[in-house]
């Protein structure tokens, strides 16, 4: 978050004092009384901390109690909550209490817990315990208000993040606030697009309080595909193109005992712009009953003809020949799945061309020597470190899809389509042939991979659209998904 507090330094230095402040409280007031339909009448619990979220969180509580609401604010820390905000409130007609525990008793009068209270009764609860100051997890008192929140039938609308997630990695370490919505001021948070916390965050509004020309000075540290971004980058054929100037996949996959990864990952590679998909690998005759289009050959990689990428890995049981093959390609190579437990870091290190690794949380664990649940509390650190151990683009598969590339830097991308329905085996099959597809089509790995996961998570959801889907489904899905792209 040093960019985006340096950014508001230097904004701050440009308006005058507050205005900030007042911009972001009127985004969120704004976004509360769209939650909350009617503000008149409306019981308004705030639970504000010590600092300026808790500040933002008094400010957005008197405009609307001035629309007639209800508002009583919870005080985490009654003599370090922002002063200016406080008092606003209190002109407006709002209350406070004292909610920094049973023992030390209460400011509103009513009761050794008034504070669990006016919570358990409030039509909206807003969280701004902290913000982007925060430290590690809620502490006991308001981990027990949040909680309080969550069971109570209020809408809980957190103020710039959910208090208690890390805005910078999205690891959620402790006791959380879970929101309905988040309302995010200046710049979205990396941690608000990364699970475990997007999961907290419930669904997000941006308010912009000015800070675009400050932060452009500032690389993002991670950023998610828009349509357009994808419809830039999506090979469509020229008047003059044949299937070889479009590209040609080779697909090592399937073995005698998984056949279907074959199948599934020329799937994915047929849909995915190449004009050709080569397959090498012991399971042709399945792949062409399902797909005679497919070039196919008994051989190994190295003789099967010239290809400008390879897809491997998926099913490839123990054929560690066929993969070292590829890996000494001097294209392209995308490799997933078994393809990550057979390759030689040390080779994947030395490849010139681009490399792509597709793990899912469990093999990138296997491949850091962690555990699977460290991978998923921290998907961002775990891309990068991998990237950087490889030399190579990775993309982490999961509940949020991450892409980083080789060295480092540039932002880690975060795919921001795809749908829980996916969790469905063969379906990481389906995008390595698609993603490898991409970079035969000529787009870098990075590229690659954030194109192949956006289309693939859009296929999956117009696939499923409520329902379950089985991976065939998802890369029947694709050419809807690119159409879908397409059109913007
Ligand atoms: N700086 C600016 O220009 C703007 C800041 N804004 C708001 O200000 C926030 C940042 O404010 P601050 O820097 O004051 O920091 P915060 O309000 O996020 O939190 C810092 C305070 O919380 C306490 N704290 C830290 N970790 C805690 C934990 N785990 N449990 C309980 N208390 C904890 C600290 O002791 C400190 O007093 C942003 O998230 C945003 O909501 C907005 O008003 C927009 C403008
Ligand atoms: N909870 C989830 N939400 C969204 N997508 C998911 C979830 N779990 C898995 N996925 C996606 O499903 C696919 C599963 O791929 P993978 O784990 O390789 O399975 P398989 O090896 O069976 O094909 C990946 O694209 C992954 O991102
Ligand atoms: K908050």
């Amino acid at each position: 978050m040093e960019d985006v507090r340096a950014a508001e330094r230097a904004l701050m230095a440009r308006v005058p004092d507050g205005a900030l402040m007042q911009r972001a409280a009127a985004g969120l007031a704004a976004a509360c009384g769209q939650v909350l339909g009617k503000v008149y009448g409306a019981r308004v619990a705030l639970l504000v901390g010590s600092g300026d979220n808790g500040g933002d969180a008094l400010y957005a509580g008197a405009r609307l109690a001035r629309r007639g609401a209800g508002v009583t604010a919870v005080l985490l820390a009654p003599e370090r909550a922002h002063a200016g905000g406080l008092a606003a409130l209190r002109a407006a007609g709002g209350r406070a209490v004292d909610g920094s525990g049973p023992a030390e008793g209460v400011g509103g009068g009513a009761g050794a817990d008034a504070a669990l209270g006016v919570v358990a009764r409030a039509d909206l609860v807003v969280d701004g315990v902290v913000g982007i100051g925060g430290k590690g997890g809620l502490r006991p008192r308001a981990a027990e208000l949040a909680r309080a929140a969550e069971e109570s039938r209020a809408v809980v609308v957190a103020v710039d993040l959910p208090s208690g997630v890390d805005a910078d990695t999205g690891e959620v370490r402790g006791a959380a606030v879970r929101a309905d919505v988040t309302v995010t001021f200046g710049a979205c948070k990396p941690g608000l697009l990364v699970d475990p916390a997007r999961e907290y965050a419930g669904a997000l509004r941006f308010v912009d309080i000015g800070l675009g020309p400050e932060l452009a000075a500032y690389d993002p540290v991670v950023e998610a595909f828009q349509y357009a971004d994808v419809d830039r980058l999506l090979p469509v054929p020229g008047a003059e193109s044949d299937k070889y100037r479009r590209g040609v996949v080779g697909v090592v996959a399937g073995s005698a005992r998984y056949p279907g990864a074959a199948v599934l990952a020329v799937a994915g590679a047929l849909r995915g712009g190449a004009g050709a998909v080569r397959y090498v690998g012991p399971a042709a005759d399945a792949v062409l009953a399902r797909f005679p289009e497919t070039l196919v050959s008994a051989g190994p990689p190295a003789r099967a003809g010239r290809v400008q990428a390879w897809a491997a890995g998926p099913g490839l049981g123990d054929d560690g020949d066929r993969l070292r093959d590829v890996v000494a390609a001097d294209v392209p190579v995308l490799i997933d799945a078994d393809g990550l437990r057979l390759a030689d870091a040390a080779a994947v290190r030395k490849r010139v061309a681009p490399t792509l690794l597709t793990p899912h949380a469990g093999e990138a664990a296997a491949l850091l020597g962690t555990s699977r649940e460290e991978v998923e509390s921290g998907r961002l650190e775990a891309v990068r470190e991998l990237a950087g151990r490889y030399a190579a683009t990775v993309l982490l598969k999961g509940s949020t899809t991450v892409v980083a590339g080789p060295d480092g830097t540039g932002a880690v991308r975060v795919n921001p389509t795809g749908t829980p329905w996916l969790a469905t085996a063969g379906s990481g099959d389906v995008l390595s042939g698609l993603a490898g597809a991409l970079l035969a089509a000529g787009l870098g790995a990075r590229d690659a991979g954030a194109t192949g996961a956006f289309l693939h998570g859009l296929a999956a959801r117009l696939a499923a659209d409520g329902a379950p889907v089985a991976a065939q489904d998802v890369a029947d899905a694709l050419p809807a998904a690119w159409r879908d792209v397409r059109r913007g």
